[in-house]
Parts: C-alpha cells; sequence; structure tokens
C-alpha cells in the first residue's frame, strides 16, 4: 500500500495531476466495490474518495445522495464496508480515503473507528461537517492508527484561514470550487483560477479542486491552477450507466500525455 504522499510525489515526478474519483461504498451493492476499485486504480487514478452512506448527508448533491440511498437499501453499513475492504485490500497499492460524516464515526466508536481503518487500509479522511476548531475530538486516534485528515476550504474562506488549515498539512487541501452542494455544473466562477493559484501559495501540501466538475475540459482546465481535481458525481453516475470508457476519458485528462 502507498501512502497518499508517496503517491502525489509519483505523480508529480511524471509531470501528471492528481485525480480522485469518489465512489459511493455499496452503490451497486457491497460485492463491486474490489472491482470499481481496481478499475480506478488500473485506469490512473491517484487515490480514491470512498463515500459510506448515510441517512442525512447535508453537503450531498441528488446524485451522491441517490447512489447513498442505493447503498443504504442493499444493506450497506460501514461494519461491512471495513470487512469488504479488509478481504482485497492487499491485493491494491492506491490510498483510499474515507468521506463520511461526523455521526457515523461516533456511532461506530472514535477509537473504533480509526482502528479498522488501519486495519481495512484506509489512508485518510475527509469529514465535511466537522468545523476545524472540533477536529481534537478525533486528532490523537488518527495519528495513533495513521490516517491523514484531509481538510477542506471553501470559496467563501478568507486566505488566512486557509492558511492555517494547510498548514495543519495532512496529506491534500480539498479546495471546493463552487458555492453549495456536489454535483456537475457547467460554469464556474471566473475568478476561480486566481482563488485557486492564492491557495496553492499557501499550502505546504498538494492543492486538489472539487465540485462540479465533470468533463475532460473541465479537469485540464482545473489543473492548471492547482495539483489535481476530485470528481464525484459524475463517476457516480457513469458507473450507475456502465460507461467505463468515459471514466477512463476524464482520469487521462489528467496526465501529461493524454492517451
Ligand atoms: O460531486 P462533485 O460535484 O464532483 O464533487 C465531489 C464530491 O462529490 C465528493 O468529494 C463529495 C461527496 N460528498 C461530499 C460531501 C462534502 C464534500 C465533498 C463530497
Amino acid at each position: 500500500m502507498t501512502t497518499i504522499a508517496e503517491r502525489f510525489d509519483e505523480v508529480k515526478r511524471n509531470g501528471d495531476k492528481a485525480f480522485v474519483p469518489y465512489i459511493m461504498a455499496g452503490d451497486g451493492g457491497l460485492e463491486t466495490l474490489e472491482e470499481k476499485i481496481k478499475f480506478l486504480e488500473n485506469a490512473g487514478a491517484t487515490a480514491i474518495e470512498l463515500g459510506i452512506p448515510f441517512s442525512d448527508p447535508v453537503a450531498d448533491g441528488p446524485i451522491i445522495q441517490a447512489a447513498g440511498i442505493r447503498a443504504l437499501q442493499a444493506g450497506t453499513t460501514l461494519k461491512k464496508v471495513f470487512d469488504t475492504l479488509a478481504s482485497f485490500r492487499e491485493t491494491t497499492t492506491i490510498p483510499i480515503v474515507f468521506m463520511t460524516y461526523l455521526n457515523p464515526i461516533l456511532a461506530y466508536g472514535i477509537e473504533a473507528f480509526f482502528a479498522s481503518c488501519e486495519k481495512s487500509g484506509v489512508n485518510g479522511l475527509i469529514v465535511p461537517d466537522m468545523p476545524i476548531e472540533e477536529e481534537g475530538l478525533l486528532l490523537s486516534s488518527a495519528q495513533k492508527h495513521q490516517v491523514e485528515i484531509i481538510r477542506l476550504v471553501t470559496l467563501t474562506s478568507s486566505i488566512d484561514r486557509i492558511a492555517e488549515i494547510a498548514k495543519k498539512g495532512n496529506g491534500f487541501l480539498y479546495a471546493v470550487t463552487v458555492t453549495g452542494i456536489t454535483g456537475s455544473r457547467t460554469v464556474f466562477q471566473s475568478q476561480l483560477g486566481e482563488h485557486l493559484h492564492k491557495v496553492k501559495e499557501v499550502s505546504p501540501i498538494p492543492v486538489l479542486a472539487g465540485f462540479g466538475i465533470s468533463t475532460p475540459e473541465h479537469v485540464k482546465e482545473m489543473t492548471k491552477h492547482c495539483d489535481g481535481v476530485i470528481v464525484g458525481s459524475k463517476i457516480v453516475e457513469l458507473f450507475h450507466s456502465n460507461e467505463l470508457d468515459e471514466i477512463k476519458s476524464l482520469i487521462a485528462a489528467s496526465k501529461k500525455v493524454s492517451v
């Protein structure tokens, strides 16, 4: 298994940009998880953001919410996600970052949660509803089990706050590119490139842009201003409709030489 930092170094050495696809664990049944992760790894993804289905996903747009409902209906639980991952994790090297709300972590138990992360090879964690002031709650267990906390900064955060968050320096910095919930957009704010450059200037760790990115052109454009992209809704949609070649094209757009 490769760490997030090692993996980003590798991407940089190759002159590529990072591509982190988001998938919802249990969408299509947990039995499809291994094949999806391996497909994305082979297609050149840098890391995988794995969503844990939750009944009250306040930051998720309609496509991810629908995937969460399908996953819950298929009987997905956090415990089953851990067990499924553990069953094949040794046959993959790509870093895996969990995306979950705080509530499922508290319900599972903080220390138990991070111990399971370590056992199942979960390298990082995104908790969108956890304010940075509250993260002390998780930090000692996260460190003990070598799980990196990935932090989000938004378009409305001041540059001082962004710098303060970036300085904490774990994994990569998730720069949210729109105001609002996840989901595809056709246009981005005109100042976005400038904003991403400013974020990069103050960040000691790689800066990845996410929210609304859905075409190879978006990937090319965004990666001019930062170290890579995160694509959620579009990947979820393409897996659901089984358009695997389109997933490959999206990932290929993050490479120096697109094939
Ligand atoms: O779906 P989009 O617009 O491509 O954005 C990525 C996003 O889905 C993924 O990172 C994510 C899913 N749920 C979230 C909740 C908060 C922050 C981020 C997320």
